[in-house]
């Protein structure tokens, strides 16, 4: 029998306590009166599980977005964070029953999808969630980078510190922020935490504004601080765009930035073509290529159906999915869209490894070839290659 109940959490000295739990399970001190009034607006109600012994020993907590899927849909999805689990009482399965009782609040809710960062690589697969977008972190010398003379040009920049800026964060996110698959809507509820965060900040924080001839077609956010050996580093933590000017010209505003020696941008998309706009493309370094999202799919069938597909012959996915059994089943996936089937399977795959192929992080021949989907058809799996795969590398751009 368990040493400990779930629960959703409804009082706020509550949920005060499970936030201060997962603070602590980070290694961080407790939060503020000042921060839990942010952080307080931002919880959204019946979103935090925790686990009691009686004692409030660990908890979980979600939030509510839209994601947007290949081909232009956008489907509910469940942000989840706030994951912890007291020292002393770690390994006996606390965060299992955390995650049974939200993997099913979920699925009961009508969630589509949902998404994490994680710490630790070693946690979640084992509850349905797989890697499903990517992103490099790069590092610009900055006193050596010059721009190509032909990057777009034209637009201009203007700044605003963290007063103003927080005033104007939803509208700028609204007006650029979800245009490649992953990325997620910014509900109301979001912006009390990202404040909470941009204030934790010991440098000031900037916004640059783009405008092009439409309006506001851009914005970043950075501070600088003292880096390694005494290199000035500018940060820069939120980067969105819609056009090629944009993108060019808020580089080209980072590059004009004084007392700046690094320009590191992290989180940012594989497939972002920043070392393409300078002369000298190793005047870009990667600091590394990690995992961004993991996905769990919630609702197999209503995943499926909302993306769109690439080319390819329709193959039969024969999925499994132990938490969360009424995803089991075939599915016709084709150019034309998806839906369960009787028909005889071409691949096999558990519900972790059709998260990493749902927004095309992974290919299914990758997945195939190191035994994470079973073959029973071999011509099948090039099909799924191009059926999942993406025009834009998939990103979601937003952390929680
Ligand atoms: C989305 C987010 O918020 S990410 C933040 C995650 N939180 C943290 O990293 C804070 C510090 N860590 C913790 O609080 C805890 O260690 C947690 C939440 C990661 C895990 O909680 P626990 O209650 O120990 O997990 P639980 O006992 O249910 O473990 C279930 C299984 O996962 C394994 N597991 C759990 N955590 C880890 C880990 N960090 N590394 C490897 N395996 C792990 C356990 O060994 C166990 O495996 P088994 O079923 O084969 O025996």
């Amino acid at each position: 029998m368990s040493d400990h109940t779930v629960r959703l959490l409804s009082s706020a000295d509550e949920q005060r306590g499970a936030w201060n739990l997962f603070r602590s399970a980070l290694h961080v001190k407790a939060g503020s009166d000042e921060e839990w009034e942010r952080i307080s607006e931002a919880l959204q109600e019946s979103r935090v599980f925790a686990a009691f012994d009686p004692e409030l020993i660990g908890t979980v907590r979600a939030a509510d977005h839209e994601v947007l899927l290949p081909g232009g849909a956008r489907v509910p999805l469940a942000a989840v964070t706030g994951v912890g689990v007291r020292a002393g009482r770690t390994r006996r399965g606390v965060l299992s029953a955390l995650q049974t009782a939200q993997l099913q609040d979920f699925a009961d809710r009508g969630v589509v999808l949902a998404s994490l960062h994680a710490t630790e690589g070693a946690i979640y697969g084992r509850y349905g969630y797989g890697v499903s977008t990517l992103s490099r972190n790069l590092v610009v010398d900055r006193r050596h980078a010059r721009l190509r003379p032909e990057a777009p040009a034209g637009g201009e920049v203007s700044v605003f510190g963290l007063e103003q800026a927080v005033l104007h964060w939803p509208d700028l996110y609204g007006a650029t922020g979800t245009v490649r698959p992953g990325m997620i809507t910014r509900p109301a509820h979001y912006w009390p935490m990202n404040e909470n965060q941009a204030r934790r900040s010991d440098s000031p924080v900037e916004t640059a504004v783009h405008r092009g001839p439409d309006g506001v077609d851009g914005y970043l956010v950075y501070h600088v601080e003292r880096g390694d050996a005494d290199r000035q580093k500018l940060t820069v933590f939120e980067f969105h765009y819609t056009n090629p000017a944009a993108f060019a010209g808020l580089w080209r505003f980072l590059l004009s930035v004084d007392l700046v020696d690094d320009i590191s941008v992290i989180v940012r998309p594989l497939d972002e073509p920043v070392e393409l706009l300078f002369t000298d493309p190793r005047a870009v370094k990667v600091k590394g290529v990690e995992d961004e999202t993991w996905l769990r799919v919630i609702d197999v069938p209503a995943a499926l159906a909302a993306r769109t597909y690439g080319p390819g012959e329709p193959v039969v996915l024969e999925v499994t999915d132990p938490l969360l059994p009424a995803n089991d089943g075939r599915y016709r996936v084709g150019p034309d869209g998806a839906h369960r089937t009787d028909a005889a399977p071409a691949l096999r795959l558990d519900v972790t490894s059709l998260a990493m192929l749902y927004f095309g992080a992974w290919r299914a021949s990758a997945l195939a070839g190191t035994g994470r989907v079973e073959v029973l058809d071999d011509t099948a799996v090039s099909h799924v290659d191009t059926l999942f795969g993406t025009r834009r590398a998939s990103w979601c751009g937003t952390f929680f």
